[in-house]
């Protein structure tokens, strides 16, 4: 019974990032998916965009559906304005066990909190979980096929206001063809696409950012 991936990313984090800095988690984990291991985080490239919209909204209640090894929580939650938050779905255990550890690595624990479980049954719980009204900020990064049920979901549950940011990650790699139509044809989102590569490599991908109008 040998280490997951997910359990060497973190060894390399605990081995070689200072704890409490998150850029040398974010660096370290880069470094080690570009020159030991590829591994499904957004990345240096498509980060450096998801810094840009984030510093841009500067969300006080984010969330995030797939959380991974928690890469991108972190690049989230160390931009974020004081008691500001980042509610993070993840549906696998084990990612859920790696990403607690890199995140609290980070040092920004306290700014995150991450659920386990499947995106369609908690995104109906989080006014009564977590108190939440509407998210200012959303990164889709889990699985494909479930963009677009899960934004009609927040839809639908009124987590979104006027003016929030739906921001998908691998809407041409591994693509998300059904939630790319929906938003850009919807008469009740405004869409723009930032083309990029899929994460450490030379294969295009790319994120749309879409505003919900209300
Ligand atoms: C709450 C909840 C959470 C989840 C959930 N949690 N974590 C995930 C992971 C999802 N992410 C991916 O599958 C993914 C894949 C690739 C990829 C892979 C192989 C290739 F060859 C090329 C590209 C690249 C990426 O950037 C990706 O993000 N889903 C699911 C359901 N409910
Ligand atoms: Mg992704």
């Amino acid at each position: 019974t040998g280490s997951t991936r997910p359990q060497r990313l973190l060894r390399a984090v605990q081995k070689k990032a200072t704890q409490g800095d998150p850029q040398s988690v974010i660096a370290t984990i880069d470094d080690f998916c570009r020159h030991s291991e590829w591994a499904m985080n957004v990345g240096d490239e498509k980060g450096l965009i998801l810094d840009s919209i984030v510093s841009e909204v500067n969300p006080s209640t984010a969330l995030e559906l797939g959380t991974y090894c928690g890469y991108s929580t972190v690049r989230i939650a160390r931009l974020l304005p004081p008691g500001g938050r980042c509610i993070t779905l993840e549906f696998n255990p084990a990612y859920a066990a790696v990403a607690r550890q890199v995140i609290a690595w980070a040092g920004i624990q306290d700014k995150v909190q991450l659920v386990e479980g499947p995106s369609g049954d908690l995104i109906p719980q989080m006014k009564e979980l977590f108190g939440v009204q509407t998210f200012d900020f959303v990164f889709l990064d889990h699985w494909k096929d479930r963009y677009l049920p899960d934004a009609k979901l927040l839809e639908e549950c009124g987590l979104l206001r006027e003016g929030t940011v739906l921001l998908a990650d691998n809407v041409i790699c591994p693509g998300t063809p059904e939630y790319l139509q929906y938003v850009r044809n919807s008469p009740r989102y405004e869409s723009r696409y930032f083309k990029s590569h899929l994460e450490y490599t030379k294969v295009e991908d790319g994120l749309e950012k879409s505003v919900f109008l209300g």
